[in-house]
């Protein structure tokens, strides 16, 4: 970390050097503290306060008011999040000709005193930089780094990092203290929360963090390399400076499952920001949180991208027109449209261009008009029948015969006629349930379950689309939606077009809560004064209020707007464990952020899902054909040395052609292999727990094979289990390879190690993300033989 201390200061004197400095420090940050306090205090106000005191404009002053009480409850989320750590460093910049160097100091956020002098740089901000990139070989024109560590409000310890010794003065020179900030922070205990890391963000990071808002920028790194921690960071960073357009089109950040989500959530308000959406793949469909998972076989076939054209084709199946024409009993007569016109109107339905669910409405209204033509036709032939006998009989009336030829050039039905007609046979149930037959409406639940009902169909519309096997994807109906499921639902709902009975209800809702706030909004005006009083331009009636004010509950933030939308486009959006995604849910990914501004983060080598991604250009070129660039993080700050050597035996085995990350600890006891039966678990459990700590802090995760997991399950009944809530929480927690992705735990207990290898759909890369999820301690239980490829560098036990 290039940090050179003043190696001539006496012990006493550094002591009281310290202590000085400490007590400086302290002034200052109790300022600051006492300015964020200012800061709420005002913040509170203004929500309390609610609608300004009208002046003329009552109703201009209360929607005006009703922006600024929003922005002030913005303004105090994120006031209220960064509470923890507000400052955290200082850069005191050289010493030139023209006077002392400037000394800033970074934070969370950013605040200005009372005189709008800057108290706190954010460091998010430019002059902020140099706190991240300065380095011994390239301080630019820093001359000193410090972290403050902060408990509470109160200034713990301080860490120094001096660039240029002659840049400082006496008092500060000795005033010189610390240990790197960045290995003190890396040996604290996991607390089950990801923690943001503003204040020892390192320069390869900064570099992701600060990278542009445009194109995809792709994080490829190993285990432990900060992926996760940098892109959230990102997505602070982004927020601040684009701010204008990020707010409204808001962020998305996706993740691997919802565990993980839980796991990162805080690190965002930490930095400042609380409305960002967070997602699994499972949720990208709104009203669906898909959590089942497909078997391997079933989840490739479902990612493949030829799903596309499978759920395309699926769709016009549903398009459908009889062999032998249309034949509808309705009115007492057979109506009959034949088979050509009916092609004709299917074509012209489709010829539109629209979703079918759209295109349906052009369907039933051509089939309406050929059915009541026909029906006017096949009265017209029963009028006729008598009207010619007559003629026959040679008695028909001079002026009956005049009658007939006048009406000889007028078209069967006009305008009204033919409208009245088609309103008629639309209440004909047999007339209905034919053409729904014919062309259904259809959600794309009811498309996709269809669908899997269907082995014929799914074989026969597999095979067009060059998909062999798809009739594996068969289930009965009513079966539970998988993960694999919503990035086709999504793919039929653009086919379909939005549910329109579902989108009918949504605006009935809406309808009824717009006249409720209009009822009040009414209210308003009368207790207010009435509206004679108001300038008449600058009227706003009360349902255009009421359209302002939403629907009486807390107006909804931007990321909770986007999620129920499924056809929100996003100004950002970032994929963590990018590598897991299918072709199929790259497709729904893309769709939600036309701009491609993205930030893909993952690790190629970590791939578990066998639909997951063999190399980032496979997933990405489609979409953005050379256009994405990469940036490499090398260094893991997770997993000491020991324990990444035997992690990098696996990799050499199962990924020769992908390299580890450096790590950057080298601290912790040896890792060792144990060989014991499943029951022998508790003990083994008690004393790694005993080994990190009093258990408040320490977090240990036994992940095992699938094959073990039950018998795993009984031994420790105690424990929490897979991907929930409390697995975060509980001191212990039982997983399997898949569900420790992205997380970490003070000790790692790996069970079954051949188990874990053999189950691993890509070939043994579950291994390696076992092997690399312990901060401090790994120990592999095994009860048959070790595999080869774990021996090399493991101690027994
Ligand atoms: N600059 C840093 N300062 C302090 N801690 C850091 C820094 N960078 C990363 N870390 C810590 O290293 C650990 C790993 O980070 P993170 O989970 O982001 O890595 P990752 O690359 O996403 O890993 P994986 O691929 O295994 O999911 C976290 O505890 C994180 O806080």
């Amino acid at each position: 970390m290039g940090r050179r201390q003043a190696a001539s200061v006496k012990p006493a004197e550094a002591e009281e050097a310290r202590r000085t400095a400490l007590r400086a420090e302290q002034a200052y940050v109790t300022r600051v503290y006492e300015r964020l306090d200012e800061e709420r205090g005002s913040a509170e106000a203004a929500l309390r306060e609610g609608p300004a005191a009208g002046g003329g404009n009552v109703f201009q002053a209360r929607v005006e008011s009703a922006v600024a009480t929003e922005e002030a409850a913005r303004r105090l989320a994120r006031l209220a999040g960064v509470e923890h750590g507000l400052c955290f460093g200082r850069i005191d910049h050289r010493a030139d000709a023209d006077g002392p160097g400037d000394t800033f100091y970074i934070g969370r956020i950013g605040l200005r005193d009372a005189d709008r002098e800057p108290m706190l740089i954010d460091w998010r901000a430019a002059a902020a930089r140099p706190f991240y990139t300065a380095t011994p070989g390239a301080p630019g024109t820093l001359a000193r780094r410090r972290h403050l560590h902060l408990r509470h409000r109160e200034v713990a310890r301080l860490d120094d990092e001096v660039f240029d010794l002659e840049g400082l003065d006496e008092a500060e020179r000795r005033g010189i203290v610390g240990e790197a900030a960045l290995l003190a922070t890396l040996r604290r205990g996991r607390t089950g929360r990801m923690s943001d890391v503003v204040a020892t963000i390192q320069e390869e990071q900064d570099q992701v963090i600060r990278s542009g808002l445009q194109g995809v920028l792709v994080v490829q790194g190993g285990p432990g390399t900060g992926k996760t921690v940098a892109a959230l960071h990102r997505a602070a960073y982004l927020l601040y400076t684009h701010r204008d357009v990020l707010e409204r089109r808001g962020v998305l950040v996706v993740g691997p499952n919802a565990t993980f989500l839980r796991y990162i959530e805080q690190v965002l308000p930490g930095l400042g920001e609380t409305d960002v959406a967070l997602a699994t793949v499972g949720e990208l469909y709104p009203g669906l949180k898909a959590t089942a998972r497909d078997t391997p076989e079933v989840a490739v076939l479902k990612g493949d991208i030829r799903m596309a054209d499978v759920v395309a084709a699926a769709v016009r199946e549903r398009q459908r027109t009889p062999a032998d024409g249309l034949r509808v009993d309705a009115d007492g007569l057979t109506l009959v449209v034949d088979a050509e016109a009916c092609e004709q109107i299917r074509d012209r339905a489709r010829g539109l261009r629209l979703p079918h669910n759209v295109q349906r409405r052009r369907f039933v209204h051509d089939m309406l008009e050929a059915l009541a033509t026909n029906r006017a036709e096949q009265y017209e032939r029963i009028m006729d029948e008598p009207l010619e006998q007559l003629a026959g009989s040679g008695e028909m009336p001079k002026w009956l015969q005049e009658l007939i030829d006048e009406a000889e050039d007028e078209p069967l039905l006009d305008e009204t006629d033919l409208r009245l007609a088609k309103e008629a046979l639309w209440q004909e149930p047999a007339v209905r349930k034919a053409l729904d037959e014919l062309w259904p409406e259809l959600t794309p639940q009811q498309l996709l379950a269809d669908l899997y009902a269907s082995t014929d169909v799914l074989a026969r519309l597999g095979e067009q689309a060059g998909l062999p096997g798809c009739d594996l994807l068969h289930r009965p109906p009513g079966s539970a939606w998988t993960v694999s499921d919503v990035p086709l639902l999504d793919e039929a709902a653009e086919h379909l077009g939005e549910d329109d009975s579902a989108e009918r209800a949504r605006r009935r809702a809406a309808d009824a809560a717009r006249a409720e706030e209009a009822r009040y909004a009414a209210e308003v005006m009368e207790s207010t004064g009435g509206t004679n009083m108001i300038p008449i331009s600058d009227l706003i009636s009360a349902g255009e209020l009421a359209e302002r004010h939403s629907d009486g509950g807390p107006p909804l933030t931007t990321a909770q707007r986007a999620m129920s939308d499924r056809q929100w486009a996003y100004g950002h959006v970032i994929v963590d464990e990018a590598q897991e995604l299918s072709e199929m849910a790259w497709r729904a990914v893309m769709r939600r952020v036309p701009t491609r501004s993205l930030t893909v983060v993952g690790d190629i080598a970590q791939t578990g899902s066998a639909a997951g991604a063999a190399s980032w250009g496979q997933m990405l070129d489609r979409y953005v054909p050379g256009r994405w660039r990469e940036q490499r993080l090398m260094v893991n700050y997770r997993t000491p040395a020991a324990i990444m050597r035997v992690a990098s035996d696996v990799l050499a085995a199962v990924a020769p052609d992908q390299t580890p990350p450096e790590p950057v600890r080298d601290d912790g006891p040896p890792p060792r292999a144990v060989a014991l039966p499943v029951a022998g678990l508790p003990a083994l459990v008690r004393d790694e727990l005993a080994g990190i700590g009093d258990g408040a802090e320490g977090r240990l995760a036994v992940i095992t094979s699938a094959a073990r997991h039950a018998a795993v399950l009984e031994v420790l009944p105690d424990a929490a289990v897979g991907a929930t809530p409390e697995a975060l929480d509980s001191p212990t927690v039982v997983l399997t390879a898949e569900e420790a992705k992205g997380l970490e735990f003070d000790s790692v207990v790996v069970v079954d190690p051949a188990g874990v290898l053999a189950e691993s759909p890509k070939g043994g890369q579950d291994l390696y993300v076992a092997l690399t999820r312990p901060t401090r301690r790994l120990t592999i239980v095994h009860d048959g033989d070790l595999p080869p490829l774990l021996s090399g560098s493991l101690a027994g036990g």
